[in-house]
């Protein structure tokens, strides 16, 4: 039999969640994949994202400020290990670490898949840097997996050279099962109404920080609403934000979340506000309404179905924003309906099928097997 020799290469919480179902599914097709973990984000979930049981080797990179000079230097850790051509290195979404990837697997000749190709804001500088970098890693891949038509569209417009297939978001094949695991939701405090909060994008570091800060404490002045504020990992932008905020009674400081606490929380609130990536795509499939800290988005599918909101990051409008929902249960509901705009579930399924099919086109073990 065909053993194909397949690379993930992993720097962040979210490639984390969004490769482990598919990791999960090549693993179940008996093409046992390995890890090449950057060290982008240095204390990974691995277990929590069913990524435990695979082998994998750290390049101990440490992230830094700079993200191009991350991409070298992951680049120069990683490009020696691929020197021995494995069948296939796959890199998810759009972080420094992903680009590294893709880029050491055109230099040694590697093919490339992308997972979560094709999502566009169709503007560099928000998000900066991942706007360039996604489009660098798609121009490169041989196998494209756009989670939503939308996205494929976006590819087939820039003529990408390499396979496009539509699967579904691999993000919310691993939602599905982290909700399935959880204990029933607890019931709510009456007369209380759960605000979640997160808010980490590089572009919202300094004057949108403030706004977010300004708008919360308008929002805290109502001593119905309670926030959970779940911090980022990154130690500046948490002492920052409990620098604006801390002193207000009716918020509360989480630290950084394991994946299945993180959907608990999102869960059990009445409203999200986020500047999140991922979460834009697991809201609607947990029918909680988000509020979206940005004035653009890659994602147009959760603000079509009606379930997430851009709110940019003004403090005037964020506030007015909340308080509206919260006046208006109606309003709240419709924005809370369980819709599924970034696949069912089955993203990491059909992944795997396809990968599968193309190793055995390219070994051309299906004409031996003829
Ligand atoms: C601009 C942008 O959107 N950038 C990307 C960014 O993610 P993104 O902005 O989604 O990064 P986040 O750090 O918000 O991660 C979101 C994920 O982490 C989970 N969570 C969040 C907080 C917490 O304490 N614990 C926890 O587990 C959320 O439930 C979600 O699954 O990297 C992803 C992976 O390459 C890409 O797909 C996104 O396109």
């Amino acid at each position: 039999m065909y053993r194909a020799d397949i690379r993930l290469v992993i720097g962040t919480r979210p490639e984390a969640i969004q490769l482990g179902p598919v990791a999960q599914a090549l693993d179940a097709r008996g093409l046992h994949p390995s890890l090449i973990l950057t060290g982008q984000h240095p204390q990974l979930d691995l277990a929590g994202c069913g990524l435990d049981r695979f082998p994998s080797f750290s390049l101990g990179c440490e992230g830094q400020a700079d993200p191009h000079k991350y991409v070298e230097q992951v680049f120069d850790a990683l490009f020696p290990f691929l020197r021995r051509r494995p069948d296939l290195v796959i890199v998810q979404g759009d972080t420094s670490s992903a680009l590294a990837g893709a880029m050491a697997a055109v230099a040694a000749r590697v093919p490339l898949a992308h997972v979560e190709a094709g999502l566009r804001s169709h503007d560099l500088q928000q998000p900066w840097p991942e706007e360039e970098y996604r489009r660098r890693i798609d121009a490169e891949a041989d196998l494209l997996f756009a989670p939503t038509e939308g996205a494929a569209q976006n590819l087939r417009r820039e003529h990408v050279p390499g396979d496009i297939h539509v699967t579904g978001n691999s993000g919310v094949d691993a939602l599905i099962a982290v909700e399935r695991r959880l204990p029933a939701s607890t019931l709510r405090e009456a007369g209380q109404f759960k605000l979640l909060v997160t808010c980490h994008r590089r572009e919202n570091w300094g004057e949108g920080l403030n706004s977010l800060a300004d708008a919360l404490r308008r929002v805290a002045a109502h001593a119905d609403i309670r926030i959970d504020f779940v911090l980022h990992p990154n130690p500046e932008i948490a002492a920052r934000i409990q620098a604006l905020i801390g002193d207000l009674d009716n918020v509360r400081f989480s630290l950084p979340c394991t994946h299945a606490e993180q959907v608990a929380k999102m869960r059990n609130s009445d409203l999200i506000l986020s500047d999140s990536g991922g979460m834009q795509e697991e809201a609607p499939a947990l029918g909680v309404p988000l509020l979206v800290l940005r004035n653009t988005t890659e994602r147009p599918e959760g603000v079509a179905s009606g379930n997430c909101r851009l709110v940019g990051l003004h403090a005037e409008q964020i506030a007015s924003a909340v308080l509206e929902l919260r006046n208006d249960p109606v309003a709240l509901a419709r924005m809370g309906r369980r819709q599924f705009p970034f696949g069912d579930g089955t993203a990491a399924r059909t992944i795997a099928t396809i990968i599968d099919d193309w190793l055995s086109v390219r070994s051309g073990s299906h004409l031996l097997a003829g």
